[in-house]
């Protein structure tokens, strides 16, 4: 059996014109994991109003993040490959969930070296429809179209691997230092339908009060109770008391309910109690991406400081550090070492 891994994470548009934006809307939005409404409604909705109406927008603001080397998300995912290329002994390769590198490519350039078992790290700590399952779906059906002698293994979310806490919080270091009023960690949100459609017992989350903080086997599945408890590890380790941090969820789409409270409502109205010095985690990213750096570092802190803020810290995502990447090298020791299973 000859090993390779596979890091995959979302991807970002080919450039900033508006042409390769919409193209990436119209691939990522059709994806029935993320809309997962009817698929002709899905289509009018992704090809009439938000392919047209979203990619000037989404081109603009990807304008505000890119690099000379292009979007930050892909040039980081690179690097990490490249560090995790010198800690092990095999073929790493990236391919995205949308876009480009595509998964296909990330696959062939395995199978071009020999690979005849893939294990694939999704670049995602939390699980969700629309992130990590959809990933590994991708995953799953290209290699089934092109491979289907290739044998997958899946990293599972990490969401409260010690590990992991440990390497966010490193990155917080020196916001942390500076004893700010408050700690926000802020996750990408997604629609609540999507908590009630991954529940395996199709009655618990969302469903029952408290129902993320309690104890059930939905949670493999829930992104809320897998979000809750990323953020209760943090704020213990960090020692942080109860009132001096809160979750919040950004980036909604659409008029359904999304997950609460909204991290904008959330920077806005800390000030009015008080808050004037704010460090902000998000800790659904592994890598700083148009979601970080514009809506969280610019957007955010603008909607803070008109608000009365005074000091906003953005502590940045894991992106090449090396906690995270000795992290990414244990995965693929446990996994060398058969602690996952095929
Ligand atoms: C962290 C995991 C992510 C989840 C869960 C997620 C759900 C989700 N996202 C959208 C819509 C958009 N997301 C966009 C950007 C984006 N999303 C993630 C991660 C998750 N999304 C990342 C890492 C990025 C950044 C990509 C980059 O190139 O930097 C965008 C595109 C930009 C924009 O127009 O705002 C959209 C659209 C939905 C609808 C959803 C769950 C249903
Ligand atoms: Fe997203
Ligand atoms: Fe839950």
């Amino acid at each position: 059996m000859s090993k390779g891994v596979l890091l995959v994470n979302l991807g970002s548009p080919d450039s900033t014109e508006t042409g390769d934006v919409r193209r990436y809307l119209r691939e990522f939005l059709s994806d029935p994991r993320v809309l997962d409404i009817n698929p002709i409604q899905r289509s009018a909705l992704v090809n009439l109003i938000i392919a047209p109406t979203r990619a000037p927008k989404s081109a603009e603001a990807y304008k505000e993040v890119w690099t000379e080397q292009g979007s930050p998300l892909i040039v980081t995912t690179y690097r990490v490959r490249d560090l995790l290329r010198e800690r092990i002994d095999l073929p790493v390769e990236v391919g995205m969930r949308y876009g480009n590198p595509s998964a296909e490519s990330g696959i062939r350039a395995l199978m071009a070296q020999g690979v005849t078992e893939l294990f694939l790290i999704p670049l995602y700590p939390h699980y969700a429809m629309s992130s990590y399952e959809t990933a590994v779906a991708k995953v799953q059906d290209t290699m089934d179209a092109i491979a289907p002698k290739l044998r997958l293994v899946v990293q599972p979310p990490f969401y409260n691997d010690p590990q992991y806490i440990d390497a966010v919080l490193e990155r917080a270091k020196d916001a942390l230092a500076k004893n700010p009023d408050h700690v926000l960690f802020s996750f990408h949100g997604i629609p609540e339908r999507q908590v009630k459609a991954t529940d395996p017992s199709g009655c618990f989350c969302l469903r029952m009060e408290n129902c993320c903080e309690t104890r059930h086997p939905a949670h493999s599945f829930c992104y809320r109770h897998q979000c809750f408890t990323t953020a209760k590890m943090l704020a213990a380790k960090a020692g942080l008391e109860r009132d001096q941090w809160s979750v919040s969820f950004q980036s909604r789409l659409g008029r359904d309910p999304w997950l609460k409270p909204y991290t904008d409502f959330v920077l806005e109205e800390l000030p009015s109690k008080g808050v004037k010095s704010i460090a902000v985690f998000s800790p659904a990213f592994v890598a700083d991406c148009l979601e970080t750096i514009e809506e969280l570092g610019m957007e955010g802190k603008e909607e803070f400081i008109k608000a009365g803020g005074k000091d906003y810290d953005l502590v940045p995502c894991l992106n090449d550090s090396t906690l995270w990447i000795d992290l990414l090298e244990r995965f693929v020791t446990d996994y060398l070492d058969g602690k996952l299973a095929a």
